[in-house]
This record gives structure tokens, C-alpha cells and sequence, in this order.
């Protein structure tokens, strides 16, 4: 099957099947109960858990038996996912709605010069601007006279490189200079920070794809002004910038530009300039590992067989658990304290990408799509919202990701903290009976765990490059196209004309709520 041809999930037979299946889940005494499964099958914790590169996963406590995983695995046959996984791995133009590739896994597959392919020469280009990227960030950090590095950036120009640079902080694999980010155009954000850093050792990397995003040229501006008037006379060499547009960032008055092609989606931009700022936090060296573990996730994605494919199973347990289950929500707890902004990475990816109403086609859809992802890192959550995960009305997937050594010395604290992870996925699953009602644990919930080896670039790089590919199978099962995200452009063309009546107090055309708010809030 071509992969412009394929078929929707609900355009397949399989599709009813699951439904009628799926009947056998609702929650009555005479369904699906995971205590049960396990008490009848020795084998189910082997039989639905798996290792892939860095990364081990136990789907076992999820709601799902072997029927419902073969009906998913034909599904995903029937759709053409393999026809369009290859697509996407060879740099076709799966995003239709703007025709260009989604070719991220390009940016961490290594090259060896002399390779004589038809895509030779965007391999070459791609290796010599990482090079360019990683001996600039090695400069940085060699060079002493810069203290402080702020990256300037929004959406997929922020989460990533700060989630990622947190993260192998906490791990103990970054160093150089101090490393910030500036995201919001809440002007609160860069105010705070501005006062602790002095002109003369700053350098700002303002990273925007497109250099037409409102709240990162405010910041830009923001930080120019703040850089002049603390005495800062070199622009050129404490402004550069990540763009696509590199005109726009010349008439910024920036002339150090990386590139970035088009083809690399905003939230997908980690591996390639976009990032940076993790390369000057961590050097060449953390980014070169980083990249060599998403390839390594790039591989399996791309040669495991559908069945343990982990991408894949992830992406059709949240088919499963969206369509059919009715479960539109999943709660991502990293019980690793670098981990705390992968919820916010997480929206973005899956949300972003997969949040959508309509096929690749503009066809309705009419049945749900991206579950609504949110999380903390565990333990915190254990003290917040787990009551509702435990006792709540409702049923949350859960998704635990541990890591197995820490790189901290606090041994015994950490295997206390591990020991919570198990607990809660425990508790979750066995729950508890009592005659007193608020002591009554339902129990039969579901979740996933996630385990790591040890924190560092490469393992980093794996669970992200994960992540990516599950968000790729998904929408690709559902139909939609992963890769655009025109849900975010009417607030910005109604903000555009919002601002200036701010200060005129013009309200003709408005609903009387905006009118009113507009009234309250202008003139300051
Ligand atoms: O990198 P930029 O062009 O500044 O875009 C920054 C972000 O803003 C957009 O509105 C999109 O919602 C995001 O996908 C994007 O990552």
C-alpha cells in the first residue's frame, strides 16, 4: 500500500471488532479485571513488557488482553502504518497540508562521508551543520569571558532544549556556563532575569523557526535594549540566532545565523540547532550521545517487528484506551527530579501534534484523538492529585518512568523513591476493599512503567526519540496529520487586533464579554 492511500482506524475491519471486544472492558463485576489476569496467566508480565534501546516497558498493567492487542496490531496493518513509517523515515512529504517532509530522524542518523546515496548531499549538509553547531557551542564554553547563555524561544523553540538541559543537569552531565530560558511573553519572565546577568558575559541565542513569533522578538527586543543599556557595545557577537528565516534575523541585527531546514518541525527541533543551548550546557560530546540514542530508538522503530515494537505498542495502547475504553486523559509521573518538565515537552508533542478534528484530508473525525496529557514529578504528585487517581469518579492511565541509578550519593533515599513508584502502580492495580466507603481503593487501574538504566544523553535521547515515533503511529492510525498546527493561529490574529484597542478603547465588533474584560484591563 502506498502511504498517500492508507486507510483511517475506522475505515478497517478491525475496527468494529475492537468495538465489540471492547464491550468486555466495561466497568461491572462480569469484565476485564487486571488482578484477575494475572492470577490466570503466569506469563502476562513477560508477555506484555519489553526492552528497547535504553528504555524497558511494562504495558502488563494496562487494560488490554491478547485479543485486544491482535485486533490492534491488524488495525495498524490494515491502516498501512509500515508503508507510512517508511515514508516518514525517508524524508517524504507526509506533511501534506504544507508538502514537506517530517525528516527529524534525519538529524541524528550519523554519516559517513563518501556514502553515495541519492540524498547524499542533504546528509552532508545536515552533518556539516551540526559540526558548525557543536564547535560553536564548545567555543562558548571554552571561552571564558561568557558566564551566562539565554535562550530566547517559545513552543518547540523552548520546551525541548530546557526540558532536555534540566534534565542532564539534574543528572549530573552538564557544565559551562549557566544556562537559561526565557519562553513567556509575560514580560515578568525576562524581568526577573535580566538584573542577575551582566552585558559584557551574557550571550543570548534567540531561536525561533519562523523569526515571526510575537513573544520571542518582544523578549528579543527585550533583551537588546537590556543588553545596550548595560553597556553592551557588540550586538553581532552576544546575539545569534536559530532560524529558518535568516533574513528576518539579519534585520534584527543578527549576523550569526544557524540554520535550520524547513522540514524540521518546531517540536521535533531538539536534535538540530534548535538545541543549541543544550549543546553549549552539556558540549559536543553530550549532543553527539544524545543524537546516537534517538538513532538508536530511529532502529528499532524501524526494524522491530510491529509486535514488540515499543513505539507502536504505545501508540495502540492509546488507540485502545481513547477509542474504546473511553479514557481521554493520561497522566505522565517521571519519579526522577530532572524529568519535572517533560509534562509540559509531553503537551506540546502529543498535543500539538495529534490534537486535531480532521484528517490528513479535512475530513471530520468521529472519534477522539489526543488524550489530555499532564503530570508532576513523582513524588509530588503522590501528595496532589493521586487521591483522584486512587478513589476519583474516573479512570487515568497512568505513565511511571523510573530510573534505576541515581546520580546522586542519597542511595538509600532513592531506593525509598522507587519503592513509591512501585507502590503507587501497585496500589492503582490490586486497590483495596473495605466497608468504609472512603477507605475503598476500586483498584483495577491502569498504568504504564517506564524504566531506565541510568539518566544521561543517550538514554535521554532514546526515551524522547520514543516519544516522537509513539505520537508518529498514533495520528498516523488515526488519520491526521501530526505535523501541522493551524488550532494555535485564530488566537494570535485576534490578539493582533486586540492589542491596539487596548489602549483606544475601541470595542465596536466585540462580544460584550470581550468588550467588557477589554474595558477593565486597558489603559495601563
Ligand atoms: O520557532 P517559532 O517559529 O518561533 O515557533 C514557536 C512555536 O509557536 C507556534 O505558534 C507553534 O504553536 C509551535 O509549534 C512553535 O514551536
Amino acid at each position: 500500500m502506498n502511504w498517500k492511500n492508507r486507510l483511517r482506524c475506522d475505515e478497517t475491519a478491525a475496527w468494529p471488532l475492537l468495538q465489540a471486544h471492547a464491550r468486555t472492558f466495561r466497568q461491572d463485576a462480569s469484565s476485564f479485571d487486571l488482578r484477575t489476569a494475572f492470577a490466570e496467566d503466569d506469563q502476562r508480565f513477560e508477555r506484555f513488557s519489553q526492552d528497547a534501546p535504553y528504555v524497558f516497558a511494562d504495558l502488563s498493567k494496562n487494560l488490554i488482553d491478547d485479543r485486544a492487542q491482535q485486533l490492534l496490531l491488524q488495525l495498524a496493518r490494515e491502516c498501512g502504518f509500515e508503508a507510512h513509517r517508511e515514508a516518514l523515515l525517508t524524508g517524504e512529504p507526509i506533511n501534506t497540508a504544507e508538502q514537506r517532509a517530517a525528516w527529524h530522524t534525519l538529524l541524528r542518523e550519523p554519516y559517513a562521508p563518501g556514502q553515495e546515496t541519492a540524498s547524499t548531499s542533504i546528509r552532508a549538509e545536515v552533518a556539516a551543520s551540526l559540526a558548525d553547531m557543536l564547535n560553536f557551542a564548545d567555543a562558548v564554553r571554552a571561552d571564558s569571558r561568557i558566564t551566562d547563555v539565554v535562550n530566547i524561544g517559545i513552543g518547540g523553540s523552548d520546551l525541548g532544549p530546557r526540558m532536555a538541559a534540566q534534565t542532564l543537569r539534574t543528572a549530573g552531565a552538564t557544565s559551562g556556563p549557566r544556562v537559561h530560558f526565557v519562553a513567556n511573553g509575560d514580560g515578568h519572565e525576562i524581568s526577573e532575569l535580566l538584573p542577575s546577568l551582566k552585558a559584557a558575559s551574557t550571550l543570548f541565542i534567540v531561536v525561533s523557526k519562523t523569526f515571526g513569533t510575537a513573544e520571542t522578538l518582544a523578549n528579543a527586543k527585550a533583551a537588546r535594549q537590556w543588553f545596550l543599556a548595560d553597556g553592551g557595545s557588540d550586538v553581532a557577537r552576544h546575539f545569534v540566532g536559530v532560524t529558518c528565516n535568516t533574513s528576518a534575523a539579519g534585520e534584527f541585527g543578527i549576523s550569526r545565523v544557524f540554520s535550520i531546514w524547513d522540514w524540521v518541525g518546531g517540536r521535533y527541533s531538539l536534535w538540530s540547532a534548535v538545541g543549541l543551548s543544550l549543546a553549549v550546557a552539556m558540549g559536543s560530546a553530550g549532543f553527539r550521545a544524545l543524537l546516537a540514542g534517538a538513532h538508536a530508538m530511529d532502529q528499532h522503530f524501524a526494524n522491530a517487528p510491529l509486535e514488540t515494537n515499543l513505539p507502536l505498542r504505545l501508540a495502540l495502547l492509546d488507540i485502545w484506551q481513547c477509542d474504546f475504553l473511553g479514557l481521554s486523559s493520561r497522566c505522565v509521573a517521571p519519579y526522577h527530579h530532572g524529568l519535572r518538565r517533560l509534562p509540559a515537552y509531553l503537551q506540546q508533542l502529543e498535543m500539538e501534534s495529534n490534537g486535531k478534528g480532521v484528517d490528513a484530508h479535512g475530513r471530520r473525525l468521529a472519534f477522539p484523538t489526543a488524550p489530555v496529557v499532564w503530570g508532576e514529578a513523582g513524588s509530588n504528585g503522590q501528595h496532589a492529585f493521586f487521591q483522584l487517581l486512587h478513589q476519583g469518579p474516573g479512570v487515568t492511565p497512568v505513565e511511571f518512568i523510573a530510573v534505576r541509578e541515581p546520580a546522586h550519593s542519597l542511595q538509600a533515599q532513592h531506593r525509598t523513591l522507587l519503592a513509591n513508584a512501585l507502590a503507587q502502580a501497585r496500589a492503582l492495580m490490586i486497590g483495596q476493599s473495605s466497608d468504609c466507603g472512603h477507605r475503598h481503593f476500586p483498584g483495577n487501574r491502569p498504568s504504564t512503567f517506564l524504566l531506565l538504566e541510568r539518566m544521561d544523553p543517550a538514554s535521554l535521547g532514546a526515551l524522547l526519540a520514543l516519544y516522537e515515533h509513539r505520537v508518529f503511529s498514533s495520528g498516523s492510525l488515526w488519520g491526521i496529520n501530526s505535523f501541522d498546527q493551524w488550532g494555535v493561529e485564530l488566537g494570535k490574529t485576534i490578539a493582533t487586533d486586540l492589542a491596539p484597542r487596548l489602549t483606544s478603547g475601541d470595542t465596536a465588533g466585540l462580544d460584550a464579554s470581550t468588550a467588557g474584560l477589554l474595558k477593565r484591563l486597558g489603559g495601563s
